[in-house]
């Protein structure tokens, strides 16, 4: 059974928008302070073009962390699987996503998978291209291919007030450049890195994403594909495996989808294989997923039977 209307989702937004309450939005990004607390909105796409949503789903916000599932896309179709597989792992670290304890204590300093943030760094640094203009441009359009939306593109302010604040990030990418696990220029990656994260988009975008990797690369409604299944299955498996940081567990149990959280409050989520879906809520919870956005993909999960598992 699938979620038919509008009003059935509103049911669930407003049941999990109590929940918002008890998180807290990022502020370590300054520029995503400015979100309102109180935000919850859901949008699910399925494969024969009907949208299902509930709250205010053309509110635009950064995708963050959920870029990491698309510039792993990116760059294994730029280097292969095992150029990619060579320089980042494939194993759940059960860290925070910011993490740089275990890159001192593995040998070769290696990050264990592209979801947190030494891996994807390492995988940003392998994105084809001449320049961070370029690099961009190919990743914004891969992202316009499985919107089917031109218009997405870099939130400016946020993308400088990530640049401004990255420290942390610039210390994972010294000490693996150390280790030549990163190749040229730190602040390069950085700028680029923090564009990747910038990148606006709506639930809406989020949901349509979400159908395409749940159809397995395929552009559900021309049939057109943009993903090779493979990668597809890999950046899916990812999802499950690592997509909600330290919390993927608990929420494979407890919700049983590929999805991928972003600290803007963004989850991706995707139900094989025909329904994709895209959650915005930025009040987050300890952890730095969306407390009301995993409270509402619990309630879905439930009530409609969604886990894969
Ligand atoms: N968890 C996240 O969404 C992290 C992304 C953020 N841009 C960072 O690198 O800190």
């Amino acid at each position: 059974m699938y979620c038919e209307t509008d009003d059935e989702l509103l049911e669930l937004v407003e049941r999990a928008r109590k929940y918002t309450e008890k998180g807290k939005v990022a502020s370590y990004i300054p520029a995503l302070e400015r979100a309102n607390q109180n935000d919850l909105s859901i949008a699910l796409y399925y494969d024969d073009g009907r949208c299902v949503r509930a709250g205010d789903v053309e509110k635009k916000f950064t995708l963050q962390s959920v870029s990491k599932v698309l510039t792993l896309a990116l760059a294994i179709m730029d280097r292969g699987e095992e150029e990619v597989f060579s320089r980042v792992g494939m194993e759940p670290t059960g860290d925070p996503f910011n993490s740089i304890a275990k890159l001192e204590t593995q040998i070769p300093a290696k990050p264990l998978n592209p979801m947190i943030n030494a891996g994807a760094l390492v995988v940003t640094n392998m994105i084809a291209g001449d320049s961070v203009h370029q690099k961009l441009g190919r990743l914004l359009s891969l992202i316009h291919d499985m919107t089917n939306n031109t218009d997405i593109d870099i939130e400016h302010e946020v993308a400088q007030s990530e640049y401004d604040t990255a420290n942390l990030n610039r210390s994972l990418c010294f000490f693996m450049k150390q280790h030549g696990i990163i190749q040229g220029d730190v602040e390069e990656l950085i700028d680029l890195y923090t564009k990747q994260c910038a990148i606006q988009v709506t639930c809406y975008d989020l949901a349509r994403i979400g159908v395409v990797l749940a159809n397995k690369g395929l552009d559900p409604q021309s049939n057109r594909r943009i993903l090779p299944e493979r990668i597809a299955t890999i950046v899916k498996t990812f999802m499950v495996t690592c997509g909600m940081y330290n919390a993927s567990g608990e929420f494979a149990i407890q919700v049983g989808v590929p999805s991928k959280s972003g600290v803007s409050g963004a989850i991706l989520a995707l139900v094989p294989p025909s329904i994709g879906v895209g959650v915005y809520g930025p009040a987050l919870n300890e952890k730095g997923n969306s407390i009301g956005g995993v409270k509402l993909l619990e309630m879905l999960s439930q009530r409609y039977d969604l886990s894969i598992f």
